[in-house]
C-alpha cells in the first residue's frame, strides 16, 4: 500500500505515518481498550490483598472469605493474562503493518528517483535506513506506544486508588517525582543527538561491508583484506563507542527513574506507618498504598524507556524523510504530448551539458540528426562525453529544453515513460542479476519465448556457448554473473536489450571485453535485425564499426566530424590518427610471440 502521493514533502516526520495510523487505527484503539482492562484489573489486586490484610490482622478471617479473596486474585490474573494476549497482538501487528506500509512506501519511493540521487546517496546507506531505521521506527510505533500508553493509564490509575487511601500519603510520595519529568526534558535532546550519530554510523558500517563484498575479488587481487579488516574493525569500533555513549543517556535515566520510586517507597515507609500507628490508616490501606506504589514504580520506569524508544523513532523518521522527500530530478512536463508516431528519428540541436560540481561541460554543441534505420558509430577519446551522450538519450539525466528532439518533437514534452519504453539501451557497465541466462536475457521482456530468447543469443554470438554451460540457459550466473567471463557477460547484456525489440538501440562500449572479430560479427548481424530501428553504437575500437552507415567523433564534449569510414579518413586527421594508432596496437597484439 502507498500514501495518496508518494514522497510528498511532509510538514514534520510524524505526519509520515500518521495516514496509517489512520488506516490501522481499529487495531491500534481495540489494543489500548485491552491495555486499559488489563492495568484496571491489575489495580484490583491490591484492593483484594488490603481485604484480605484487614481480616488477617483484625482476626476476622475465615478460611472461606481467605479462599474467596485467592479466587478472586487468581480471576483477576486470568483476566489480566488474556487481556495481554489481545493488545500485545494488536498493538504488536499495528507497529508490524506500519513498518510495512512504511517500508513498501520507501521502496516505491526509491524507484521514482534517478541517476542524480542515487549518485550521492550510497547503497549502503540506503539498506540501512530500509532497515535499523525502520526497525527503530517499528519499535516506537508497537512497544513505545504501548508503554506510553500503560504508563499513562497505570500512572494515573495507581494514583487515584493511592489518593483515595490517603490523599495527604500521596501528595508526600510525589515529591521526588517532577526530578524525573525535568531529567527527561534535559536527556531527550542528548539521546536525539546521539542516536543520530548511533543510525549515522551504522550506514557507513552497512556502505562499508557492502563495497567490500561486492568488490571482493578485486580486494583479493591487491591483497587488501588486512587493511580492509582493519578500517572495518575501526568503524566497528567507532559504532560500539557510539552506542555506548547512547546508552549512557538512556542508562542514567533508566537507574534514576528507579531511585526516585524508591525514594518515594522510603517517604511512604516513614509517614505512611506513622498515619498507620495513629489509626489514621489501617494496616490493609497500608500494605495496598505500598503495592500502588509499586504498580506507579514501572510508569516512573517507562519515562525513560518510552523517552528513548520514541527519540530514536522520531530521529529515524527523519532520516528516513530526507529520502521520503528528495524529488526526482527528470520528472514528466504537466501534460505531456503523445510520442509522435512513425520511426523514430533524433535530433540534437547545440545539446550542452554539465554534471553537477563539474567545472567543464561534457557535452558542447552537439548537433546532429541521427534517422530511422542508421547505424550510427560513436567514437572518441577516454571522457570525451560519448557515454554521456548515451545516458542523455536514455533520459538518465535532464536536458535543457530544445536540445533533443524524437520525430521533431523536444524530449521535455514527453513523458519520461513514454521514450524510456522505447529505447534499449545497453550500458558500458554490465549489469546483470543473481539468476538464470534465460532469466538474465529475458529480464525486460518476461513474456518472451525459449526461442525469442535464444533469437537474441544467436545474434549477440553467445547462442553456442551457453550451451555449452552446464545447465544451458537454466543455469545460474552467480552473483553479478561471477561465473561468465567479461565477455559473455557484455553479450548476455545485450542480448536482453535486442530481446526488448525497441525501436531506438543504444550500445554504450558494449562489446569492449569481446575479441574484434566478433564484436565485427555481431554489429554486421545486428544490420538484419535492425531495419526501420534507430541505433548508436559507441565503441573505443574503429574497426567493427567501419561498415557502420555513418561514424561521428567526439572530442572534449564537441562533435569533431561525422562520416562513412572512407570519408573519415579522408576529411579527418583526427580520426585517421586514432584508427592508425589502433590499427598499429593490433598489429603488434597479434605478432606477439605466444
Ligand atoms: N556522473 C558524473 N559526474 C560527474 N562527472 C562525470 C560523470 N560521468 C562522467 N563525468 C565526466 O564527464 C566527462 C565525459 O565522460 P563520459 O563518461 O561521457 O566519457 P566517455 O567518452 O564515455 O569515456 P570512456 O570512453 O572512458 O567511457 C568526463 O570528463 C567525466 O569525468
Amino acid at each position: 500500500m502507498q500514501s495518496d502521493v508518494p514522497g510528498a514533502r511532509v510538514a514534520s516526520p510524524l505526519e509520515r505515518i500518521r495516514p496509517f495510523v489512520r488506516r490501522y487505527s481499529f487495531r491500534l484503539v481495540g489494543g489500548l481498550v485491552a491495555l486499559l482492562i488489563v492495568d484496571l484489573l491489575q489495580l484490583g489486586i491490591p484492593r483484594l490483598v488490603k481485604r484480605a490484610v484487614d481480616l488477617l490482622s483484625q482476626g476476622a478471617a475465615s478460611q472461606t472469605a481467605l479462599a474467596q479473596s485467592a479466587f478472586a486474585i487468581f480471576a483477576l490474573a486470568v483476566g489480566i493474562a488474556s487481556c495481554r494476549f489481545v493488545w500485545r497482538y494488536l498493538i504488536l501487528g499495528f507497529s508490524r503493518m506500519v513498518e510495512r506500509d512504511l517500508r513498501d512506501d520507501f521502496f516505491r519511493h526509491l524507484l521514482t528517483l534517478d541517476r542524480p540521487f542515487f549518485q550521492k546517496k550510497p547503497v549502503g546507506a540506503i539498506m540501512a535506513l530500509a532497515t535499523n531505521d525502520l526497525a527503530a521506527v517499528q519499535l516506537a510505533g508497537g512497544m513505545g506506544v504501548v508503554a506510553c500508553a500503560d504508563a499513562a493509564i497505570m500512572g494515573i490509575a495507581a494514583l487515584a486508588c493511592m489518593a483515595y487511601i490517603s490523599p495527604q500519603l500521596t501528595l508526600i510520595a510525589v515529591i521526588p517525582m517532577p526530578l524525573l519529568a525535568v531529567l527527561t526534558r534535559v536527556l531527550s535532546a542528548r539521546l536525539h543527538r546521539r542516536f543520530l550519530k548511533v543510525q549515522e554510523q551504522f550506514s557507513h558500517l552497512t556502505e562499508f561491508a557492502r563495497n567490500t563484498i561486492t568488490n571482493i575479488r578485486l580486494l583479493k587481487a591487491y591483497t587488501q583484506e588486512a587493511p580492509q579488516a582493519e578500517v572495518f574493525g575501526r568503524l566497528g569500533r567507532q559504532y560500539q563507542q557510539d552506542n555506548l555513549r547512547l546508552a549512557r543517556v538512556h542508562g542514567t535515566l533508566f537507574p534514576i527513574s528507579g531511585l526516585v520510586g524508591n525514594t518515594s517507597l522510603l517517604l511512604v515507609i516513614f509517614f505512611g506507618g506513622r498515619l498507620v500507628v495513629g489509626s489514621v490508616i489501617t494496616v490493609g490501606d497500608f500494605v495496598a498504598f505500598i503495592s500502588y506504589l509499586y504498580l506507579l514504580t514501572w510508569p516512573m520506569m517507562a519515562v525513560g524507556w518510552v523517552a528513548n524508544l520514541f527519540q530514536r523513532g522520531l530521529t529515524s523518521l527523519g532520516r528516513l524523510d530526507e529520502v521520503m522527500n528528495a524529488k526526482p530530478t527528470l520528472v514528466d512536463p504537466p501534460q505531456p504530448l503523445a510520442f509522435p508516431a512513425g520511426q523514430t528519428e533524433i535530433t540534437l540541436r547545440t545539446l550542452h551539458f554539465q554534471y553537477e560540481g563539474q567545472e567543464q561541460p561534457a557535452l558542447a554543441e552537439v548537433s546532429c540528426t541521427i534517422r530511422a534505420g542508421e547505424i550510427v558509430g560513436l567514437v572518441g577519446r577516454s571522457g570525451s562525453g560519448k557515454s554521456t551522450l548515451c545516458h542523455l538519450l536514455a533520459r538518465q539525466y535532464p536536458v535543457a529544453d530544445g536540445a533533443i528532439f524524437l520525430n521533431g518533437v523536444d524530449v521535455n514534452r514527453l513523458s519520461l515513460g513514454s521514450v524510456r519504453e522505447r529505447v534499449a539501451y545497453v550500458p558500458q557497465d554490465v549489469l546483470l542479476f543473481s539468476d538464470t541466462v534465460a532469466a538474465n536475457i529475458g529480464f525486460g521482456n518476461p513474456a518472451a519465448s525459449q526461442e525469442q530468447i535464444e533469437g537474441a543469443a544467436k545474434i549477440c554470438r553467445i547462442h553456442e556457448e551457453i550451451l555449452g554451460f552446464s545447465e544451458g540457459y537454466q543455469t545460474r550466473i552467480g552473483e553479478r554473473g561471477v561465473k561468465l567471463s567479461g565477455g559473455q557477460r557484455q553479450r548476455i547484456a545485450l542480448a536482453r536489450a535486442i530481446l526488448l525489440d525497441r525501436p531506438m538501440l543504444i550500445i554504450d562500449d558494449s562489446l569492449s571485453a569481446v575479441d574484434l572479430e566478433t564484436e565485427q560479427e555481431i554489429i554486421s548481424g545486428l544490420a538484419d535485425f535492425l531495419p526501420g530501428r534507430t541505433c548508436l553504437i559507441v565503441s573505443h575500437r574503429i574497426a567493427p564499426l567501419r561498415d557502420a552507415i555513418r561514424i561521428m567523433v567526439l572530442e572534449e564534449g564537441r562533435l569533431l566530424a561525422q562520416g562513412n569510414h572512407a570519408e573519415l579518413l579522408a576529411s579527418s586527421d583526427f580520426y585517421r590518427t586514432m584508427y592508425h594508432q589502433q590499427q598499429m596496437q593490433s598489429h603488434r597484439e597479434e605478432e606477439l610471440p605466444l
